[in-house]
């Protein structure tokens, strides 16, 4: 069996470019006792793949549902899909991770998904849902009535954030990219407002949609859009500082921090930054209450499948441009 990866052959700088990666074969030996070979049906592209720490010559990281297709683990059945951290790569042999190791994603078999795409266990349903779902609720901890402000908010962590503050009866606003994004979170999303960051005044359109303040501030994306947001917050405001994308592909890094504290004094601001392996603890509770939501059609989601795994590059790059809307996955 041959399988394909994505090595890294260079480290990012800036933007990421096609040089930075190549495809390589590789000659998979046979499946030994307590092994299994599993097969790639989606691949997971996430924004920190740019910028946790990778060593050159190492498949590119990344989550994947794959298939078992040879067994000789008595854990695994041939025909079992799984969540795993296998990177980008078409097979992979491996041992089965019953405990999740420090620093690690969890590795476990896909249940109780219906009718449901197998591909939701790398969003919704997955390291992205849980961290909306815990990254809002335990750090924002909004009440009803309260406004709260998402960017990235036509992202996979960002609708679903938008969507749990609706159902916790707040008033929502949502920062994006693109006037469709605007529409999709609005229209079918149930958002309140959307200001588009490329074409408005951020700091006049917020006045405009919540005169009284924000509460709470779900940050995807940081720098100076994110400080114009945290200036319009209210006393008591908390933040839950999830990403920082507008910073990841800065040609010099991202080691200064905009100097906010005056507004952290006057209003008593707190705020938190966090990783999503910070809930690996509670992680099937946050898939079982992000599940019986879409049952209940309280949650909606939407992805963007690029098909291909010789396109997995190109989806990256376009998450990075903000081409996506909703999760991006490659359809191997
Ligand atoms: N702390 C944690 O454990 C986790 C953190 N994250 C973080 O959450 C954030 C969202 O991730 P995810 O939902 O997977 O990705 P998204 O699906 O939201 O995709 C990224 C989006 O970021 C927006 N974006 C890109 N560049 C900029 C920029 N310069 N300024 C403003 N927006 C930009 C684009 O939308 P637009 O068109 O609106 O610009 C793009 O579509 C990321 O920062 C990610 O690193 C994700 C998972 C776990
Ligand atoms: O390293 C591994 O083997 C597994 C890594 C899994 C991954 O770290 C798990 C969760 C992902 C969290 C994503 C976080 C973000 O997108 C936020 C931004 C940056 C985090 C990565 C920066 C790391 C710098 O040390």
């Amino acid at each position: 069996m041959k399988a394909k990866k994505f090595v890294l052959k260079q480290q990012f700088v800036g933007f990421p470019k096609y040089s930075d990666v190549e495809i390589m074969e590789e000659e998979l030996p046979p499946v030994t006792d307590g092994e299994f070979l599993a097969e790639a049906v989606f691949i997971s592209i996430d924004p920190f793949i740019r910028i946790h720490p990778q060593e050159v010559g190492n498949v590119v990281m990344g989550q994947q549902v794959a298939r078992i297709l040879e067994s000789k683990s008595e854990h695994y059945a041939v025909g079992n899909y799984i969540v795993g951290f296998f990177g980008w790569r078409t097979h992979t042999i491996s041992t089965p991770q019953l405990i999740t190791p420090d620093h690690r994603l969890p590795e476990y078999l896909i249940k109780d998904m219906d009718d449901l795409p197998l591909s939701l266990p790398l969003g919704i349903l997955g390291m992205p849902g849980n961290t909306a779902y815990f990254g809002f609720l335990d750090i924002c901890k909004p009440k009803e009535g309260e406004t709260v402000v998402v960017s990235g908010a036509a992202g996979t962590v960002g609708s679903h954030v938008g969507q749990i503050a609706k159902i916790k009866g707040c008033k929502v606003i949502g920062i994006v990219g693109s006037e469709s994004k605007g529409k999709w979170i609005t229209e079918e999303l149930g958002f309140n407002y959307y200001i588009n960051y490329k074409n408005q005044n951020l700091k006049e359109e917020l006045i405009k949609c919540a005169p009284e303040g924000i509460d709470c501030y779900f940050d995807n994306i940081g720098g100076d859009l994110s400080s114009t947001i945290i200036s319009t917050m209210k006393r008591f405001g908390r933040i839950s500082v999830c990403g920082f994308i507008s910073q990841y592909n800065l040609e010099s890094g991202f080691d200064k921090a905009p100097a906010l504290q005056g507004y952290f004094v006057s209003n008593c601001l707190q705020m938190q930054g966090y990783s999503a392996l910070l809930f690996v603890p509670r992680w099937h509770e946050g898939i079982a209450q992000n599940l019986k939501w879409i049952k209940e059609k309280k949650l909606k989601y939407r992805e963007t499948i690029i098909e291909g795994f010789e396109n997995t590059f190109q989806a990256f790059l376009d998450l990075l441009s903000g081409k996506n809307i909703g999760k991006t996955i490659v359809k191997v």
